[in-house]
Parts: structure tokens; sequence; C-alpha cells
């Protein structure tokens, strides 16, 4: 990849998919998984951690040494739950950064816009570095960057549908604008999709459901690794936008083979 680093509050990772760490059948899967996708940042649901770090066994004792872990608030349904739970993680795990969810709606997981922006206005105030899970909303989006946040993190769709990239053109116009990372997170449910959000432009994936529920998580936290890489060398390369056309253009030229204008000489079928 060369120099292409990928830049979060001013620390450099090599990474560009983020990994989730729940639905695994164990944590020593978990672990395979985490090392096969080659992620720099894992992010943990404080919920699911023994903030006591009494007992032997917990999740945080699989995350493989290196790994930045990125806490986050899952389950929170408000903006105040939220920072009471990133205070408890930050006492305890000794990290400031934190994965920002709100999400009251049990049905779609969706994020809450409003005590989202409400918690990371907070949440920066108390010296978080904050990288919110949020709407597919530019407006919101450019509000959370204002509001000093490090990243935004768009839904693809919902968490844990695998639906894909269900809010692409929301996310261009997000990307378009932002000055700051803009990391697609929840429902990319095949590798060809973190592809796709990385060709238009997003400057990192987060993936949980679609790796740790496939027959093989080892095997596919390698294939989202490749693909991510591939959809962000895609987008350093240009790839070319998809037009309005409706017929087809021929990649070489269909006369003047070998010099020939007349036909003969020429192999049959054309290649294109
Ligand atoms: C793990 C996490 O932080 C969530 O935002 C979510 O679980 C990711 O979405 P998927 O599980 O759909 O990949």
């Amino acid at each position: 990849m060369g120099e292409d680093p990928f830049r979060v509050a001013g620390t450099t990772y090599l990474s560009r998919l983020l990994v989730g760490t729940g639905k695994f059948a164990s944590h020593q899967v978990m672990r395979d998984a985490l090392i096969a996708s080659g992620a720099d940042i894992v992010t943990v649901a404080l919920r699911r951690v023994d903030l006591s770090r009494a007992g032997e066994g917990d999740v945080l004792d699989f995350v493989p040494a290196g790994m930045t872990l990125l806490p986050n608030t899952s389950g929170a349904l408000d903006a105040a739950e939220a920072l009471r739970l990133a205070r408890l993680g930050r006492a305890a795990t000794g990290t400031g950064l934190v994965k920002l969810e709100v999400t009251p709606d049990p049905r779609t997981l969706a994020p809450d816009p409003i005590e989202t922006l409400r918690a990371a206005e907070l949440m920066v105030a108390d010296g978080f570095t904050v990288l919110p899970y949020c709407s597919a909303d530019p407006v919101l989006a450019r509000r959370l960057e204002e509001a000093g946040c490090a990243t935004v993190m768009p839904l693809g769709s919902w968490i844990g549908s695998n639906r894909g990239l269900r809010t692409r053109d929301a996310i261009e116009a997000i990307v378009e604008t932002a000055g700051i990372p803009v990391v697609v997170d929840a429902g990319l449910g095949a590798p060809s999709d973190a592809a796709e959000a990385m060709e238009i432009g997003a400057d990192a994936v987060l993936v949980n459901t679609a790796i740790a529920i496939s027959a093989d998580p080892v095997a596919m936290a390698r294939a989202f690794a490749l693909a991510t890489l591939a959809g962000r060398l895609a987008r350093l390369a240009g790839r070319a936008r998809a037009g309005g056309a409706t017929e087809a253009s021929a990649s070489s030229p269909l006369t003047g083979f070998l010099g020939s204008t007349s036909g003969s000489g020429a192999p049959s079928g054309g290649a294109v």
C-alpha cells in the first residue's frame, strides 16, 4: 500500500478494517478472526466487559496484544447513559477512545441522532476521543464534526442485518464534505459491500456480524481485509464512475486489426 495511513485523532493505523467482537461462537474463534482480519482497531461493548477486571477469561483477555481497543456504548438508550458507560470504560481500560452508540429503538437499533449529538458534545467536553455511530445523514455528520468528533460512523444498513450499503447515496454525500474520517459501520454483509464502501470514498469500514456468524470466521475476516484493501486501492486509482450509457463501448478498436481495415485477417469475433 505504500504511504496510505489511516489517521484518527493524530494516530496512524495501517488497516482500514475495524472489527467488532460480538456474536462469535467462542472467544478463541474471535481472537483467531481478529488476527486474520489484520485489524488495528477492535471494538468491544462495554456492557460485555468485566469492568472490575476481577475474573479470568473476560473478552478483553482474548483481544490480541497490539490492537487498539475501541470501547463502545452499545445498549445505551440516551446521552446520559452513554456518558456513564464511557466513563466506566475509561476508568477500567485506561483508553479515552469511545465508539458512541445510542440506540433506543430495539427493532432497528437505529442511532438516535439527537441523543448522539448531545452525548458527543458531553464526551468531547469530558476529554474523550469520540467516534460516533450515526445515521447516514450529511447534516448530522457535519454537526458531529463541528462538535469535535474524531470520525463519523454512518450506518450502511441496520446493525446485524447484513443488507449491505443501503445508504450509498448519503454516504457519498457525507464523504464529499467531511473533514474527518468516514467509517461505514453496520450492515456490511459481504466483502463486496466493504469494497463498495471504500470505492465510494469511505476512509474505513467496521464489520462484526458478517464475520462472526459466517461458517468460517477466520477465512471471512481475511476476505473482508482483502476487499477493504481492494476498495481502497480502487478509490486511489480513480475508479471511473458508472455512467448512464445503456450500450456497450468496445475496450479495443473494432477496426484496424493488424493494420488491416478490410476485415480480412482480423480475428473472428473481434476482441472487446
Ligand atoms: C460492533 C459494533 O460496533 C456495531 O456497530 C455493529 O455490531 C457493527 O455492525 P454489524 O454487526 O452489522 O457488522
